[in-house]
C-alpha cells in the first residue's frame, strides 16, 4: 500500500513523517517544488516529545505529480489523503486529485468542518471510495521541512453512511489502512458513527475556535472568564440544537466534552486564532458557517453562529 499525502502542512507532515518513519510507503504531494525537494532531499524533521527525527520520504509538487510515470501513480489498494485546509479545496486542486485517483485509489479526507465531502465526491471519478476522517491529534508545522507533533489522540475514519452494497470490500481496504497506521505507532480506529463524530468535532470547533479567535486567548483560558463561559454555553446550546435537528445523536457532543477539550489543549492556540494572527483565511465558513447552513436548511435561526462567523470574517 502506498499513501499519497496531498498537502504537506501541519497534519499532512505529522502523519506522513510518522508513517514513513514506521516503514510505510509515503509520497508527499506538495504545493511547491521547493518543499518537495527539501523533504525528498535532506528529509523532513518531526519533533516529538523533545526528540527530533529526520525522515526522508518521496515528495513531488502537485504539478510534477501530474507527470509521474504510470507505475508511480496511486492505484487500487493505495490511498490518497487530502490534508489541505477547506479553503484550499479549489476546483483546480480537486481536478488534480481526481486525476491522481483515476486508477482506483481510495481517498481519505481529514478536514475539520463540513461541506467538503459532497464537493470532493462531485469532483472525483464515480465509484471512488471516499472516507471521511477525524483526527484528535495536534500538529504544528514550523517551517516547510519541520513539524511539531503537539498532541496525542486518535485518527478515526469510516463510511459516512454504512451499509452500502460493496461495504465488505471497502471495509477490508480501510482495515488495511488501520494496520499500516498501527505498525507506525499511530492510534487509529474504524468507526461506523462518522456522521456523529464529524458533528461532535464540528460542535467542539464551533464553540472553541471562533471565541478564542475573537478574544485572542488560548483554549485553556476561554472558560476561565465568567462572561466568556456564558458565551461558550450559549453558542454550544444553539449549535447542539441545530446539529441534533441534522441527526447528531444525544450520546455525542456534550458540554462536558467541550470543556474537557479546552482543558486537554489548554496551552494551545486554536487553529482559527493562529490563522487570524498570521493573516491567513480561517475555516469559519465550514465551521460556524456550516452550522448556519444546516440551520437554514432546517428553517431555524442561528443568530449566534451568524454573529461569530461575521466577527471572525471581519478579523480576516
Ligand atoms: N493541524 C492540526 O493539528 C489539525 C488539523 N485538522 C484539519 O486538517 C486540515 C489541514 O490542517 P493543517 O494541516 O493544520 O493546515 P496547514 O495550513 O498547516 O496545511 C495545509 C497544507 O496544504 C497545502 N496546500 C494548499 N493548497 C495546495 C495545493 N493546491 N496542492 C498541494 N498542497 C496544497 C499547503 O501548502 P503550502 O504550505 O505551500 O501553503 C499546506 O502545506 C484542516 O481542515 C484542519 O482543520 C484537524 C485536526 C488537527
Ligand atoms: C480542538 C481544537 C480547538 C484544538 O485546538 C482544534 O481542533 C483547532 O484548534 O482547530
Amino acid at each position: 500500500m502506498r499513501i499519497f499525502i496531498v498537502g504537506a502542512g501541519s497534519l499532512g507532515m505529522m502523519y506522513g513523517l510518522r508513517l514513513a518513519r514506521g516503514g510505510a510507503r509515503i509520497t508527499f504531494v506538495t504545493r511547491s517544488v521547493e518543499q518537495a525537494s527539501l523533504i525528498a532531499g535532506k528529509g523532513g524533521k518531526l519533533v516529538e516529545d523533545g526528540e527530533e527525527f529526520v525522515v526522508v520520504a518521496k515528495a513531488v509538487s502537485m504539478s510534477d505529480g501530474m507527470a509521474l510515470a504510470e507505475d508511480e501513480l496511486p492505484g487500487a489498494g493505495d490511498w490518497i489523503w487530502i490534508t489541505v485546509k477547506q479553503a484550499h479545496l479549489t476546483d483546480e486542486l480537486l481536478a488534480s486529485v481526481s486525476s491522481l485517483s483515476a486508477r482506483g485509489a481510495a481517498v481519505l479526507c481529514l478536514q475539520n468542518g463540513i461541506g467538503h465531502l459532497p464537493r470532493i465526491a462531485a469532483a472525483l471519478p464515480a465509484g471512488t471510495l471516499i472516507v471521511p476522517a477525524i483526527s484528535t491529534e495536534g500538529a504544528l508545522r514550523e517551517s516547510p521541512d519541520i513539524v511539531r507533533y503537539t498532541g496525542r489522540g486518535t485518527l478515526m475514519f469510516g463510511p459516512l453512511r454504512p451499509g452500502k452494497t460493496n461495504a465488505e470490500e471497502e471495509e477490508i481496504t480501510q482495515k488495511m489502512l488501520v494496520s499500516v497506521l498501527e505498525e507506525a505507532g499511530i492510534t487509529a480506529e474504524l468507526s461506523n458513527q462518522m456522521e456523529n463524530r464529524i458533528y461532535e468535532k464540528l460542535l467542539i470547533n464551533a464553540v472553541i475556535n471562533p471565541l478564542t479567535a475573537i478574544f485572542g486567548v488560548k483554549n485553556g483560558e476561554l472558560p476561565l472568564h465568567p462572561s466568556r463561559l456564558r458565551l461558550m454555553s450559549a453558542l454550544f446550546m444553539e449549535s447542539r440544537a441545530i446539529l441534533a435537528r441534522s441527526g447528531l445523536n444525544e450520546e455525542y457532543g456534550s458540554w462536558e466534552k467541550v470543556l474537557a477539550v479546552c482543558e486537554a489543549t489548554a496551552a494551545n492556540e486554536s487553529s482559527m486564532l493562529r490563522d487570524v494572527q498570521s493573516g491567513r483565511a480561517t475555516e469559519i465558513d465550514w465551521i460556524n458557517g456550516g452550522i448556519a447552513g444546516l440551520a437554514r436548511e432546517a428553517g431555524i435561526p442561528s443568530p449566534l453562529n451568524d454573529a461569530v462567523a461575521a466577527m471572525v470574517r471581519a478579523l480576516h
